[in-house]
């Protein structure tokens, strides 16, 4: 194998083309920003999800062309996009909100540096480009009341968690508050062990923790019942407490970001009982704002309803009547009135609109208390999906022309220090001497198989191809067919056209010749690859070079490396025969590859033509031929091999 180039100048190379791709990343994000600034003089929407589906589809193609496999090209899109949908809504409702356009936000949050609403306010203002002033606060009522006081310009209040649900405890300060609700953001909360550095999970005696996280960690808790709890009311403060206790048998639940300002170690990751664990904040303001058309909008609001059956359930055909959707319903006891319920609603719809407010006020004639908590822009970039015909823009082929050459392929000459030899039963090809197969038709009769095996081996051959058998329906009998042939001293290969067939050829016989369009099937060349029963790839009549040897190179990665190419011709001009012989193709192939190559003649050359076709195969210094019962003419191979 060829010595690989030192590892600190790939290093270097890769370090130096992803700075390259962040100097373009920044670049694209500054284009979806006058992006923005045309939708904003056009008034139209920022989501384009027709554009995002053209954009995918012309990448997917792009990517495979270049070996990249379409879901890694998608995912990283859908990051991108998110990035740029949610810049261009911060860019849009910041210029319609121009008080809220400051180079410094004064944050209220829950905890300290640190913590998960410390980690979600900073994203919140790197988003818009402001600097953040941040006041830790040890509970929700202390949020609120900065924010109220004027001490904050913003509170941050974690509303829901996707493993845990709603928080109860937020939704009881809205309903006291002057504060509207202006905003949200949703954050990946990655739980980690937090330690000090040089300690491990066996240690652990004690964990602080907030009672979120640790009812989110529940399962993973559950391993460790010797390890006593400690609540806290922050994850920031029960950082905090491990540094304190200088102990290496204390731990925090936090982030492993969040972890690092405190300098402690992620000593475990990825705790959580759901593996996507997200958290969704709300952000509220002394002032209410306004949110543009252009952008999805939310509107929260609570209301009470009367005690009669069925109210809750008219309430919410106002809401139907008017063609909003209600994305959350979330019911808490109402303090000092027991048994009676406020309820919360976050509805699709911009308060602007004509049928939100014609809602509402419907909605103030049915129920006894309503209140609007805020109208802020959604947060939420659903992906746009590909469907199943778009991912599919090309046939097959596609997932196999995707491996492109030069990337170091198994197939290559380079790859190998000595050409491949492929021992297919008693037959070795790929050696100096040229091998000899035949091409037979499957029959049920034995004896004539048997005297056909015989007289091929006299004549020379070294190998059969059992043609039209039909292995799934028949299977004993071609298991008999090629015992006559192994007998006769032949090795014997069986065509593949279809996935179904695979296991059974490569029971039955020495050998697996992949006919047709099956070069392009990269599941049949995925199954393939993982036999360890040789396999010989047939070009089909349209492939080029590079395909070929591309479908060569799915079989190698799998595992298989017992492979051999056989060409049987290509579509050409000339009407004589029904293929051509791609002799340029031919030279090539043998210096690029380290696999052997032979060549079927039963379609490329004539009676009268067959042995010069033969001859020049082997000037070639090409592997084989494959001859069917036409050609098969007394002492031709004897002529070709000794010539
Ligand atoms: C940038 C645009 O806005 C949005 C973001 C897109 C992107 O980042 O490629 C594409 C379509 C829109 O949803 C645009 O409309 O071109």
């Amino acid at each position: 194998m060829q010595k690989p180039p030192a590892l600190n100048d790939t290093r270097e190379q890769i370090t130096h083309l992803d700075k390259e791709l962040l100097g373009l990343l920044a670049k694209r994000r500054a284009l979806s920003l006058d992006v923005a600034r045309s939708k904003e003089v056009d008034v139209r929407p920022i989501r384009d999800t027709q554009r995002e589906k053209e954009l995918l589809e012309r990448l997917v193609h792009q990517g495979r062309e270049q070996g990249l496999d379409a879901h890694y090209v998608i995912s990283l899109y859908q990051s991108i996009i998110e990035d740029s949908v949610l810049n261009q809504q911060a860019y849009l409702h910041t210029k319609a909100n121009p008080e809220t356009q400051k180079t410094r936000y004064t944050v209220a949050y829950l905890g300290a540096r640190g913590s998960y609403s410390y980690l979600a306010a900073n994203r919140y203002c790197e988003r818009r480009q402001v600097e953040m002033q941040d006041l830790g606060c040890p509970n929700f009522d202390d949020i609120i009341t900065a924010v109220e006081s004027g001490h904050a310009d913003y509170g941050f209040l974690p509303i829901e968690n996707t493993s845990s649900g709603s928080i109860n405890e937020v939704y009881d300060v809205l309903q006291h508050t002057s504060l509207s609700i202006v905003g949200e953001t949703t954050i990946e909360v990655g739980h980690c062990m937090l330690a000090s550095s040089g300690s491990s999970v066996d240690n652990i005696t004690t964990l602080y923790a907030h009672p979120q996280p640790i009812s989110q960690c529940s399962r993973y808790l559950s391993q460790y019942p010797h390890i006593k709890l400690e609540y806290c009311s922050s994850s920031a403060e029960a950082m905090q407490k491990v540094i304190d206790s200088g102990s290496l048998n204390v731990a925090a639940i936090g982030s492993a970001e969040g972890g690092a300002l405190y300098g402690l170690s992620a000593i475990d990751k990825d705790l959580a009982n759901q593996k996507i664990n997200q958290s969704r904040f709300i952000v509220v303001a002394r002032k209410a704002v306004d949110v543009p058309s252009q952008l999805p909008a939310k509107t929260t609001l609570i209301m009470a309803t009367g005690h009669k059956p069925g109210a809750l359930v008219e309430a919410l055909l106002v809401l139907k009547e008017h063609n909003l959707n209600m994305s959350k319903l979330e019911s808490r006891p109402i303090p000092g009135t027991p048994w009676e319920e406020m309820f919360y609603l976050d509805i699709d719809g911009n308060l602007a609109t004509d049928n939100v407010q014609q809602a509402i006020n419907e909605l103030e004639r049915q129920t006894r208390f309503i209140k609007v908590l805020g109208c802020y822009p959604c947060e939420t970039v659903k992906p746009t999906q590909l469907s199943q015909s778009q991912l599919l823009i090309e046939p097959d082929s596609s997932k196999v022309a995707s491996n492109q050459l030069g990337h170091n392929p198994k197939h290559a000459k380079s790859f190998k220090d000595k050409d491949t030899v492929v021992q297919l039963g008693m037959m070795q090809i790929g050696g100096a001497a040229l091998n000899t197969i035949k091409h037979l038709d499957y029959t049920d009769n034995n004896t004539e198989v048997a005297t056909q095996a015989r007289e091929a081996k006299e004549a020379g051959f070294e190998a059969i191809v059992l043609n039209n058998a039909d292995l799934i329906s028949n299977e004993q009998q071609v298991s008999d067919c090629v015992k006559q042939i192994n007998l006769a001293g032949l090795a014997c290969i069986l065509p593949v056209e279809h996935s179904v067939e695979l296991p059974v050829a490569a029971k039955l016989s020495d050998g697996l010749l992949l006919q047709g369009k099956s070069m392009f099937d990269a599941e049949l060349l995925n199954a393939a690859g993982a036999l360890s029963t040789p396999v010989l790839i047939d070009r089909h009549n349209n492939a080029s070079l590079e395909q070929w040897l591309n479908s060569a190179d799915v079989i190698l990665n799998q595992g298989n490396q017992q492979i051999g190419l056989v060409d049987s011709g290509i579509r050409g001009l000339n009407e004589a025969q029904k293929l051509s012989l791609d002799l340029s193709s031919l030279i090539e192939v043998k210096q690029l590859t380290h696999l052997p190559v032979l060549v079927n003649l039963t379609q490329t050359a004539t009676v009268e033509t067959v042995e010069q076709q033969a001859r020049a195969i082997k000037q070639l210094g090409l592997n084989g031929v494959m001859l069917d019962r036409q050609q098969d003419q007394p002492q031709l191979l004897q002529r070709v091999l000794a010539s």
